[in-house]
């Protein structure tokens, strides 16, 4: 997000867990719930995690989902499927054992992955991820082809019409129409997320619409990691500190 609204690099304090009484939570995945990883495979979701997730969405009436980067498949296959899912930022939503509503796979990003591939061959540490609607190339283990990477992908965002979704260590390509604060938005208005006070969790650039659309609906953010220009209001310094924040709220401590 380049937005006027984001504060320098605030001090921010750390969340009441009061906040998760009466909460609409939406937690982000990669940085969030896990730890980052080398490559989008490496990441694991044990079930200590599920369990605690599983809890507190009961604690919340089940207003708990998941609003992630990833595609609704990809969050299914992590274990993910018993939670509301907002997936690949925002265009797809899926209900537990529901089918998933989301855009059909444009032709212009198979065109777009085809450029990536091009550009990944012969690279190594540069790595193309194939998504249900969208495509990332990643540059994690290599990050001297970053500026290329990013240069790639704005060219092609340009002529294919599609979204530039920076993250980190990754430029993605996808749809535009939909980012992570309109999939808050959207759930906002359905049960069972509709009449809690939203909240967000989240590490990312991406994550901002998120804080935004919380904040907006009388809520807050929390960034989660190093502290940087942000909406969020609160901040937790790593995933274990959110593990941690969380199962305050299943105890339902304050
Ligand atoms: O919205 P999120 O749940 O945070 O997903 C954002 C992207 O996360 C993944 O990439 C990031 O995490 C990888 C694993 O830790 C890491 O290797 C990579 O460098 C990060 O950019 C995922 O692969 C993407 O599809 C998500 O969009």
């Amino acid at each position: 997000m380049s937005d006027s609204r984001l504060s320098p690099v605030p001090d921010l304090p750390p969340p009441p867990p009061r906040l998760l009484t009466g909460a609409a939570l939406f937690l982000d995945f990669d940085g969030t719930l896990a730890p980052i990883a080398d490559t989008p495979d490496g990441v694991e979701v044990d079930d200590d995690l599920l369990a605690l997730l599983g809890r507190l969405r009961d604690r919340l009436d089940g207003r708990l989902a998941i609003v992630s980067g990833r595609s609704v498949a990809t969050l299914r296959d992590f274990g993910f499927g018993q939670f509301l899912l907002a997936g690949t930022h925002g265009l797809e939503l899926a209900e537990p054992g529901r089918p998933i509503e989301a855009p059909a796979r444009l032709p212009a990003i198979n065109e777009a992955e085809a450029a990536f591939q091009t550009f990944a061959s012969g690279k190594p540490g540069v790595l193309v991820e194939r998504k249900t609607i969208s495509v990332g190339l990643h540059f994690r283990g290599a990050p001297q082809w970053g500026r290329q990477a990013g240069d790639l992908a704005a060219g092609l965002a340009d002529r294919l019409d599609l979204a530039l979704q920076p993250g980190k260590m990754l430029y993605e390509l996808r749809p535009g129409g939909a980012d992570k604060g309109s999939a808050v938005r959207a759930l906002m208005r359905r049960a069972p997320m509709a009449g809690g006070t939203p909240l967000f969790i989240g590490d990312d650039v991406t994550d901002e619409e998120g804080f935004a659309v919380a904040r907006d609906l009388g809520g807050a953010g929390i960034l989660v990691g190093v502290p940087r220009a942000t909406l969020a209001a609160f901040s937790l310094e790593q995933v274990a500190a959110v593990r941690h924040y969380l199962a305050q709220g299943v105890a339902g401590t304050d």
